[in-house]
């Protein structure tokens, strides 16, 4: 038994840890055997979480990724309600450098006043749940942290080597990037085992994956043209959508399709794997629908996969555009599997219109796009996203102006891209 957490012991040494992952520049650190060179600025930032304090940090290493958010969010809200007065709480994510999916999220606590009773309770706490608890304790008079690993499952604590805190290097791109592929689905069975993994607690999924297991699949677009229409809430959509199908004689499509929208809020309240999975699997409903109507008309699709994507990487990196996925990414390529409209058109409308006309409709707003609202960096970073996925298909265009010209911009692109 001891062996074994000894190995853990060392598998967390490989890993670099970032402090307040949720900020624009999170504090990196690694631990280290080597006596490190002394850079007091560098080494500042990182050390002062655990200097003055018993440090503890709590790992939640459960593969299902349903699980680990939910523990996650249970965790924040029980450690801030029963830790005593005087700890406080940090974010923490570990992983791999440069390894995808390598993201375990935590948390870190500091205990100003070094009471037995914080162990007591940690220890509790990770008896519940798939944790990994750590507790470092400064050695006398050396810059040394004696680390110790003590394991639920195994009921057991075992005293690793002290270590160095070293600033570690800051990853090439930010570490919200590295869990991306937790929100992006590159295929469908990717999306259907994210919702498998949380059928069991939420009855509803379920339903959806029997809707997806009788929904046709692989089916590509037939004789006539399919456009989707994208964009921000209030760029156009639902005005340019039904224009497009009354000048075109088409037929008008969304996804998520309207057998799925009574479960939106459900969905939508649930970690972001589930709800990034329920519009995923959506998309490739929806694909079996444009396919079929395809045969008997155009087909305009308000919607569709560049919103799951855009949305599910905004949401989940960062801070400026700079920190999304690079260019060259995998997350911008459309799933290969997934019915391949002939043209994207996304309107895009400046920040100050956007707002106008979200106020002129008076609607009540969803979290997302209260959020959109307040926060620019988000809107930028879903404007870029749309940008970035894959040139040749997605076509953008300035939507500021009256909605006659919006349509006729629109109508050209249509006749250059497609075969009406
Ligand atoms: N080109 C336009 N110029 C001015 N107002 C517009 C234009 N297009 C749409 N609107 C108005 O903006 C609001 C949001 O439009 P809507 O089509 O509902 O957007 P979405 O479907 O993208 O949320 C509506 O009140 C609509 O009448
Ligand atoms: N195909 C889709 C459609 C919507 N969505 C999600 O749904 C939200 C917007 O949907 P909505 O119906 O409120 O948007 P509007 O069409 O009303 O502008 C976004 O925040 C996305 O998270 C998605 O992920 N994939």
């Amino acid at each position: 038994m001891a062996r074994n957490l000894t190995r853990q012991l060392a598998l967390w040494s490989a890993r670099v840890f970032a402090a307040h992952p949720d900020r624009t520049e999170p504090i990196y650190f690694a631990l280290s055997g080597e006596h490190p060179v002394y850079q007091e600025n560098a080494f500042l930032s990182s050390r002062r979480i655990f200097s003055n304090a018993n440090v503890y940090s709590i790992h939640i290493t459960t593969e299902n990724r349903f699980l680990r958010e939910r523990i996650h969010s249970m965790l924040q809200t029980h450690l801030l309600s029963v830790l005593p007065g005087n700890c406080a709480l940090i974010q923490l994510v570990s992983f791999l450098p440069n390894q995808n999916r390598s993201v375990i999220p935590g948390f870190i606590v500091q205990d100003f006043q070094r009471k037995e009773e914080t162990e007591i309770i940690l220890k509790d706490m990770a008896k519940i749940n798939e944790c990994l608890l750590c507790s470092y304790k400064k050695s006398e008079g050396a810059d040394l942290w004696q680390q110790s690993i003590w394991c639920a499952t195994e009921g057991a604590e075992v005293k690793g080597s002290a270590h160095y805190i070293i600033p570690a290097a800051k990853p090439a791109a930010h570490v919200s990037v590295l869990n991306i592929d937790s929100v992006v689905f590159h295929c469908f069975e990717d999306a259907y085992a994210a919702l498998q993994e949380c059928k069991e607690s939420i009855p509803e999924a379920k339903e959806i994956l029997h809707l997806a297991d009788q929904s046709p699949r692989h089916m590509q677009r037939s004789n006539f043209p399919v456009i989707v229409i994208e964009g921000l809430d209030a760029t156009g959509k639902t005005t340019l959508t039904k224009s497009l199908q009354e000048t075109l004689k088409g037929t008008l499509l969304r996804s998520p399709p309207p057998q799925l929208s009574h479960w939106r809020d459900q969905f939508d309240s649930q970690p972001a794997v589930i709800r990034r999975a329920f519009y995923a699997l959506g998309n490739y409903i929806t694909a079996a629908v444009i396919a079929r109507e395809s045969e008997k008309a155009p087909v305009i699709v308000d919607r569709y996969w560049p919103s799951t994507t855009a949305y599910a990487i905004a949401t989940e990196v960062v801070g400026e555009k700079e920190n999304l996925p690079s260019l060259y990414s995998k997350v911008y390529q459309w799933p290969t599997d997934l019915l391949k409209p002939d043209l994207v058109v996304v309107l895009m409308v400046s920040p100050e219109e956007r707002i106008r006309r979200l106020q002129e409709r008076g609607q009540v707003k969803t979290q997302e796009e209260k959020e959109l609202e307040e926060n620019n960096l988000f809107r930028e970073r879903v404007d870029e996203v749309y940008k970035r996925i894959e040139g040749s298909i997605c076509k953008i265009i300035d939507a500021n102006c009256p909605k006659e010209e919006v349509l006729q911009q629109v109508l050209h692109l249509i006749s250059q891209y497609c075969r009406l």
